[in-house]
């Protein structure tokens, strides 16, 4: 029995939202799609505040929703959290007086510091929201949706309203969250970087139909998936600093299956990491280069190979280890070097970063 089940279907106009989802009990499940995917109905249908036609929402183990049955809990009597993309605080109450809201309703009773210490925000809580900058607002929220204590969060765009140097200063506390709560959290994004960054699942929609939901590595390397508008194609390898050299500023990580060099950012030694490599980034080779400029080169073995929207392009599967990764080539370069399912090849990785 999957920890979240949640079975939808609902038409409005020419939408048609049908989705049929098992999700892992803790962790963050990304929702991502293009604009109109239904990503937000989704999220909406789940909380209560849209009905579905056809619905079956159950959450660890008790049903909040089977229309089959005739059972439809009334959102105030759901637990979950809900973040949107404006963090909406109560203007005239401080910090700790929006904690206190809702808390004595949901019958929450467990102490609010480790709530506080998990997302930084001890300091801030005689503070009223218009003395706060917008990361520490939704930080703020984030605690306040998560001071009810619910069964679920759902977070729609959180990030969306803030700029690049707000979103880097909140995404350390979001990786804290999903390493550190025990309840499923429903994550919608536009953002393959959040995408890549936060999500251990990932779920894509497109035109309200579920195109692919699994883990996120063998997800996002799938060659078989739409390509989201404005994202380009490419893996996610967990991996550890290992090495630095100070004198080219890079730094090494290793991932199950070998070693990369990246531009150093100064993470410690031992520190867990997510590297993307995107597939323009990666290029194909029959034997091992000699010469080359490109430092990273690693071991492979073709598992597929797709076309990649433009007829000219070809989409490759490759397995480096357990991990897997994705090239873009041109098809006339995969059809001279053969590239088929088995085939031993090196990948080129030109350039691979962390997650940032
Ligand atoms: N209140 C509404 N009334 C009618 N149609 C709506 C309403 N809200 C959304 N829609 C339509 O439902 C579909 C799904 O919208 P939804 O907001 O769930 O998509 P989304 O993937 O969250 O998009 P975005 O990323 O742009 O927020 C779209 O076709 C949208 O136009």
């Amino acid at each position: 029995m999957s920890a979240l089940e949640v079975r939808l279907r609902l038409a409005r106009g020419d939408f048609m939202l049908d989705a049929d989802l098992a999700l892992p009990a803790t962790g963050i499940t990304a929702i991502f799609g293009p604009s109109g995917s239904g990503k937000t109905t989704l999220l909406r249908c789940v909380a209560g505040l849209e009905q579905a036609a056809e619905a079956r929402i159950v959450v660890d183990g008790e049903a909040w929703e089977d229309s089959a049955q005739g059972l439809r809990l009334p959102t105030h009597r759901r637990p979950l959290g809900y973040v949107f993309q404006e963090a909406s605080l109560f203007d005239h109450l401080d910090v700790a007086g929006n904690l206190a809201f809702g808390r004595k309703r949901a019958h929450a009773s467990e102490p609010l510091e480790p709530l506080l210490r998990l997302l930084g925000i001890e300091g801030l809580l005689h503070r009223r929201p218009h003395e706060l900058s917008g990361g520490e607002r939704q930080r703020v929220a984030i605690a306040r949706a998560l001071a009810t204590q619910p069964r679920l969060l759902l977070l729609d765009e959180p990030l969306a309203s803030l700029d690049l140097a707000r979103r880097r200063e909140i995404l350390p506390w979001l990786e804290r969250l999903r390493d550190e709560l025990r309840i499923p959290m429903l994550y919608v994004t536009h953002s393959g970087d959040e995408v890549a960054r936060l999500a251990d699942h990932l779920v894509l929609l497109e035109a309200g139909q579920v195109r692919a939901s699994g883990p996120l590595a063998q997800t996002l390397a799938r060659v078989d998936l739409p390509a989201v508008p404005g994202e380009e194609p490419g893996a996610v390898l967990e991996a550890t600093v290992v090495e630095r050299d100070t004198h080219w500023s890079l730094m090494q990580v290793r991932f199950d299956a070998g070693l990369l060099w990246l531009p150093d950012n100064g993470l410690p030694l031992g520190h867990a990491v997510r590297v993307r490599v995107l597939a323009r980034d990666i290029s194909i080779a029959l034997a091992p280069p000699e010469q080359s400029s490109i430092q990273n080169v690693l071991p492979c073995t073709v598992r597929a190979v797709a076309a990649a929207g433009h007829p000219s392009q070809a989409l490759v599967q490759l397995a480096c280890g357990e991990s897997l990764l994705l090239a873009r080539i041109t098809a006339r370069a995969a059809d001279i070097l053969q590239l088929a399912p088995g085939r031993a090849v090196w990948a080129q990785v030109k350039s691979a970063a962390l997650v940032t």
